[in-house]
């Protein structure tokens, strides 16, 4: 049985959003972040289109969705393993896959990036979509650390676009971050809190402010826990093992920058210290840009502070 088609759903010749119920999702970056709301999304009943630039990433994109789909069939249908399998079956039938987001953003309620944390690509990104997504398309970004109003600004859909900011792994962090702008609508607004909802999550309403709310405060800790280690006041074992046990954290901040991405964490870091560069909250970390610069972005690339399989 074929799991995703590549096939864009032409039937549709414009978005149909009814009474603002996000229905039809299109989600542009088939990262961690993109393939993991894929996955909830389609697993709520939502018909997906996944689009990233190459046929080898949405390859990748589709067998972690699968791998994730599997680990959370095998607790929640433990003693029903038939059943199981058909969810994921099911699962599957709901995401389409394209690296054609002109023509996959034809049918979509809602515009969904997680694409790379860097202001102009997402702004060439939103600017080009604008003009030929249909106009009734919800549009919605899930930076991490970017101004909503300023990604929003490569648009003129300023009332009908928002930010929804997941949690990684998306199937298991239950919050989302629902941004509105000073022109985002109370429609708009509400469309993204529902949508939250409806995927099972807790949304909490967000300001547009840097890092909203939760990484307003997690990645100055991160970026502290760096630093102290470069101070030589601990190794970074030792300070995982402390916020671990003695915080009662699930990571330390070391596995959780690898868990991030560390691209992502020195993108964080970087576009906050450029708009405040006396902040000492936001200081850089040497060790940081050095794992960076060889590549090593933690996780998803095989090392970044530690090394994995
Ligand atoms: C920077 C951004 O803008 C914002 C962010 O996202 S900041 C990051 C926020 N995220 C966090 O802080 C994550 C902190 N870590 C955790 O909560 C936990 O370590 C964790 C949920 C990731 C994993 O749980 P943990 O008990 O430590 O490890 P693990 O044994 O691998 O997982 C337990 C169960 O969780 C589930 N699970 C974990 N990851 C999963 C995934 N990707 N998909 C599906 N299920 C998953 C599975 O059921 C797994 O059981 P299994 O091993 O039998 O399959
Ligand atoms: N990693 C996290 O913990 C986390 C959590 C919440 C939000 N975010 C945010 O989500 C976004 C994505 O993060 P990620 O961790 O999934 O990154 P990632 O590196 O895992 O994935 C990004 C994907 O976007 C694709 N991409 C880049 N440019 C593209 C384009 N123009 N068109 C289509 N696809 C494109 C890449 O090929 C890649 O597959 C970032 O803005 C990040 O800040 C990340």
């Amino acid at each position: 049985m074929a799991f995703f088609t590549h096939q864009i759903r032409r039937g549709f010749s414009s978005s149909i959003i009814k009474n603002g119920v996000i229905k039809n999702v299109t989600i542009i970056g088939g990262g961690q972040m993109g393939a993991g709301i894929a996955q909830v999304a389609a697993s709520t009943g939502h018909t997906v289109t996944l689009v990233d630039t190459s046929e080898d990433i949405l390859k990748k994109s589709r067998k972690g969705i699968e791998g994730s789909l599997k680990r959370v069939v095998k607790k929640k249908f433990a003693d029903k393993p038939e059943a199981g399998e058909e969810f994921i079956q099911n699962v599957l039938q709901n995401v389409s896959i394209s690296t054609d987001a002109g023509a996959s953003v034809q049918a979509a309620d809602l515009l969904l990036e997680a694409i790379v944390e860097n202001l102009k690509v997402k702004q060439d990104l939103f600017g080009h979509l604008d003009e030929l997504a249909p106009a009734n398309t919800i549009f919605a970004s899930n930076t991490s650390s970017l101004p909503i109003t300023d990604i929003a600004g490569s648009t003129s859909r300023l009332d009908r676009f928002g930010g929804l900011h997941f949690f990684n792994p998306v199937p298991m962090m239950k919050l989302v971050e629902v941004v509105g702008t000073s022109t985002t609508s109370q429609e708009t607004f509400d469309s993204l809190l529902n949508f939250s909802k409806a995927l099972g999550k807790t949304p909490v309403s967000c300001k547009d402010t840097p890092g909203f709310i939760v990484n307003r405060l997690l990645v100055p800790y991160m970026m502290e826990a760096l630093r102290l280690h470069e101070r030589g006041h601990g190794s970074k074992e030792d300070i995982d093992i402390a916020m671990k046990l003695g915080a009662g954290y699930p990571m330390g901040p070391f596995e959780l920058c690898d868990y991030v991405g560390l691209d992502t964490v020195k993108f964080i870091i970087d576009g906050w210290s450029a708009k405040d560069p006396h902040n000492p909250l936001f200081a850089s970390s040497e060790l940081l840009n050095k794992l960076v610069a060889e590549g090593k972005y933690g996780k998803k690339t095989g090392e970044g502070f530690y090394k994995y399989k």
